[in-house]
């Protein structure tokens, strides 16, 4: 599956330690991340992170692409509540793209641990079938 790996800066402290804890989950996967969290993430792992733009500078927007082409099987993505971003509408757009197109989106640790023990269960296959039948329709 390919998954996606974001972070805000006050929250990029939790996807080290997450992506520290699930390494031998997520190595199994695809992963792509904005700038900075693919950064900081292969710095503490041995994940290799396709790495797009950092988030201000069209981050979220290059992998909210990757969800419109049907290209990407979920995203986790630790927001942070408290903090205004100023590419707030970059973020919205990914979140409304991951529901345009029913793509599991974790939005913070509790949720992105169910994501981790459902792809270690394998019960994101359906997203192959997904995959196959828009190729198909288009
Ligand atoms: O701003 C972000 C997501 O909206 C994250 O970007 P960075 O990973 O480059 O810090």
């Amino acid at each position: 599956m390919k998954i996606a790996l974001i972070a805000h800066d006050k929250k990029k402290d939790d996807i080290v330690r997450f992506s520290l804890a699930y390494e031998p989950v997520l190595i199994k996967h695809e992963l792509y991340a904005t700038g900075t969290t693919g950064a900081k993430i292969m710095e503490a792992t041995k994940l290799a992170i396709h790495r797009f733009q950092s988030g201000p500078f069209g981050g979220d927007q290059q992998i909210g692409a990757m969800i419109a082409a049907n290209d990407l099987d979920g995203v986790i993505f630790f927001r942070d509540p408290l903090t205004a971003q100023p590419h707030e509408p970059d973020i919205s757009a990914l979140m409304r793209l991951s529901d345009v197109y029913q793509i599991p989106l974790a939005t913070n640790m509790a949720t992105a641990e169910l994501l981790m023990h459902a792809l270690e269960r394998k019960e994101l296959e359906w997203r192959n079938l997904v995959r196959e039948k828009r190729k198909t329709n288009i």
